[in-house]
Formats: structure tokens, C-alpha cells, sequence
């Protein structure tokens, strides 16, 4: 499938100004031994865009968003970063510019340390160069954005709920100052009316600040909620790509058939 062209992507958003995609993927493949995780995959991400990647486990989610990340290159075929290859950044240089929060924070998270040190901690990692006083606002900044108290700063992560931690996981990667934020099953720890609200935020970073968010879950409902572009996943390959509304409204492939049966709710 080829990805769309760059007019339609970038049509009346206020954050686009130069019509190239924030991140592209052309013909993208990742093999590992016999088994093709990722198979020519071809999508953009457009500044200010959230684009939702859904598929069932084994599909090549996790492949497709650690290709994203630059944790892992592709066999082959070609990753773009703000129009050049993702070879040609360096990996901190492109953490400045890309930045993840996964699945469970309680498993990224050291018990003993404040959500201060944790913050800290993860920002010196990649820009030792910040004064005291500037890491000081970058923190609170952060946790502002997702809704945290400053107060906060000074708890430990099992003081703070399963929410909480989940934007504090989110303010950690703010903290770069990110365009573009890859976001993996963020949910999936949460109750229903969290996880409400984690949809919410993500939305309001993107409509307040222009953050692009690649959003990958195996619940279309969550995807269909909050995404502007919807990614179907099949084995591997893509299946179908569009506009969320447009892909829900005629889903094409088999497999989009058969997740939407399975989310009575959204009919
Ligand atoms: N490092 C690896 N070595 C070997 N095989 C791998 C590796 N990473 C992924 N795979 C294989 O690639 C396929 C896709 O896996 P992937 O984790 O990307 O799927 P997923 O859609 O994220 O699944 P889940 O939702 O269960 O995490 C699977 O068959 C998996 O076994």
C-alpha cells in the first residue's frame, strides 16, 4: 500500500508549515530470523497529527513503534525524521525529537527515587547542558501539562496512583520537549474513566502544543476516539490507512470487519 500524499496529510493543519511530514516510513521491513515482523510498510505523521496503529498481539505493533523510536533499523526500506534518514541522526539527537512512553510505568520507574530524581534523571541523560534553575521549570512545565501538582515532585511511585504515574511517565518524555510522541498501549494499566482521561490529555497536547502522537493499541474504540489517522495492522503489514472516520466508516480488509465487530459500542 502506498502512503498518502503529502497535501492530503498536511490539509488544514494549523501546525504543518512546511508540508513535510514529521515522520515517514517508505517500504519499511524489519526481519527477524525467519519471521517478518514489519512488511513494507509505507505511512507519514504529520506535525500535530495523531495517528492511531491498531492490530492484535504478534501483529508488529511493538516492532513497528521501536523502528520509530530508532531503537531498532529496518531490513529495509527507509525511516525519515523531519525528511531526513533516521541514519543520519544521531540517537541522542533524535530523542531530543522523538520521545516514547510505554506500556507500564511501574516497570521503568526505580521505587526508591522521587518523581524529581526520576525526572531529573532522564533529562541529564540526554542535555547535561541545562542549568539548575532551567531544569527546575522544565520539570514543572512537564508536570503542568499532564495535570500533576509541582507537589508531587517529591512523592515516590508507589504514593502516586496508576494514573499519575502514567503522565508522570508522559511528563518524562515532555521534558525533551519532544515534536513527536510515540505512545504504547499508554492505557493499558488503567480503569475505564482514566483511561478517559489519558485519551483527553493526549488530545489536548496535541490541539495546545502541535505534538504529533503515534498511539499503538489493540482497542479500536480507544483508537477511534482520539485519533485523526488510523493504521490497521495485519500480520505485519498494514492493511488499511486513512482517515480514522473514513477507515471506520468503510472498512475495507477482513480484519478492520472484524475488530469493529468486535467494539459493539462504537455503532
Ligand atoms: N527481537 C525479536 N526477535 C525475534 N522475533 C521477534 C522479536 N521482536 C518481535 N519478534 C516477532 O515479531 C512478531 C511481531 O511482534 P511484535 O512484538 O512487534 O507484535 P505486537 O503486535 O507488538 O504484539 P503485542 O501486542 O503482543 O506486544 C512476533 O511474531 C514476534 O515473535
Amino acid at each position: 500500500m502506498t502512503g498518502p500524499q503529502i497535501d492530503e496529510v498536511t490539509a488544514s493543519n494549523p501546525f504543518s508549515d512546511s508540508g513535510t511530514p514529521l515522520l515517514e516510513f517508505a517500504g519499511v521491513s524489519r526481519v527477524f530470523g525467519s519471521v517478518t515482523a514489519v512488511k513494507d510498510v509505507s505511512f507519514q505523521i504529520a506535525p500535530g497529527q495523531i495517528v492511531a496503529l491498531v492490530g492484535e498481539s504478534g501483529s508488529g505493533k511493538t516492532t513497528l513503534a521501536r523502528l520509530a523510536m530508532r531503537l531498532l533499523l529496518p531490513t529495509s526500506g527507509e525511516i525519515r525524521l523531519e525528511g531526513e534518514p533516521v541514519g543520519k541522526h544521531s540517537q541522542r539527537a533524535y530523542w531530543r525529537t522523538v520521545q516514547a512512553a510505554f506500556q507500564d510505568p511501574s516497570a521503568s520507574f526505580n521505587q526508591f527515587y522521587t518523581v524529581r530524581r526520576l525526572l531529573r534523571t532522564s533529562l541529564g541523560v540526554l542535555d547535561q547542558k541545562l542549568s539548575r534553575d532551567e531544569l527546575e521549570t522544565r520539570m514543572a512545565e512537564a508536570l503542568t501539562q499532564v495535570g500533576i501538582p509541582p507537589a508531587m515532585l517529591d512523592k515516590r511511585p508507589h504514593e502516586l496512583s496508576g494514573g499519575q504515574r502514567q503522565r508522570v511517565m508522559i511528563a518524562r518524555a515532555l521534558m525533551l520537549r519532544p515534536r513527536l510522541l510515540v505512545a504504547d498501549e499508554p492505557t493499558s494499566m488503567l480503569d475505564a474513566s482514566l483511561r478517559v482521561s489519558l485519551l483527553n490529555l493526549l488530545r489536548d497536547l496535541r490541539d495546545q502544543q502541535g505534538l504529533s502522537i503515534l498511539l499503538i493499541t489493540h482497542d479500536l474504540g480507544q483508537a477511534y476516539y482520539v485519533s485523526d489517522r488510523l493504521l490497521v495492522m495485519y500480520r505485519g503489514e498494514l492493511v488499511e490507512q486513512g482517515e480514522t472516520e473514513a477507515v471506520v466508516a468503510e472498512r475495507r480488509h477482513p480484519y478492520t470487519q472484524q475488530l469493529l465487530a468486535d467494539v459493539p459500542k462504537l455503532h
